[in-house]
């Protein structure tokens, strides 16, 4: 369970913190709704490490991820517009997700079963650049299945792609968070995605967050 306890942030010249407390389970999908601006992509940010609050907690099947440097967080990120490599190949870009020090065979082997996974089978030597948004999206989430971090942070994952494509990558992103126990934390201004995804909502208004 992840659990998030009265985290305190503000930006330089806010009087008002935000505080932020909330849950998730393994295997379910959290969604974070609010306007433009409320501070969802904050809260990301406080998650993955890259802001420091000044109060509260984040804890991980009881234990305090707070002190971890934000390489060592058991967290993953994907974004609306994913930052693959764009001139390497697809099997270069999720090797990534991997520690470097990892054998050639062993390496190869475990590539080939993400993009299995991901639904990819047979594209390994395809230049990133040349893949669709949903194909990139896709090698965004066999990095991340390599990754193999309990935690996974979606902002706005979908907001690039087609109806037809954010349907199917919004069902593997459900069958991945099944299948692998994920804490799956989405933030999506957009009403269908939630419907479709979410197991809890919460709903960020005055810097807080409340049950949605
Ligand atoms: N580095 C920063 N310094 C100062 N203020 C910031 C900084 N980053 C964000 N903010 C402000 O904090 C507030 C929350 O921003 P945030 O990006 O978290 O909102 P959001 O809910 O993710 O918005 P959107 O849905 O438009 O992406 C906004 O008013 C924003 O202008």
């Amino acid at each position: 369970m992840l659990r998030i306890e009265e985290l305190t942030f503000a930006y330089p010249g806010q009087t008002t913190p935000y505080v932020f407390s909330f849950e998730a389970a393994p295997g379910e999908i959290t969604a974070i709704s609010g306007t433009s601006g409320s501070g969802k992509s904050t809260l990301l940010d406080l998650i993955a490490g890259f802001l420091q609050p000044t109060a509260g907690s984040i804890n991980l099947d009881g234990a305090d991820i707070l002190p971890l440097a934000p390489e060592q967080r058991p967290v993953s990120l994907l974004l609306q517009s994913e930052s693959l490599f764009e001139h390497l190949r697809t099997d270069r870009n999720v090797r990534l997700g991997l520690p470097p020090c990892t054998r050639q065979a062993e390496a190869s082997r475990r590539v080939d079963q993400a993009l299995d996974e991901v639904g990819l089978q047979g594209l390994q030597s395809q230049i990133a650049g040349t893949l669709s948004g949903g194909q990139k999206q896709r090698v965004a989430l066999a990095r991340t299945l390599l990754r193999d971090r309990p935690v996974l942070l979606l902002d706005e994952p979908f907001s690039a792609l087609d109806d037809d494509t954010r349907a199917t990558i919004r069902d593997l992103v459900q069958t991945l968070t099944l299948r692998h126990n994920w804490h799956t934390i989405l933030v999506s201004h957009h009403a269908d995605d939630v419907d479709a995804l979410a197991n809890r909502r919460y709903l960020l208004v005055d810097r807080r967050l409340q049950p949605a």
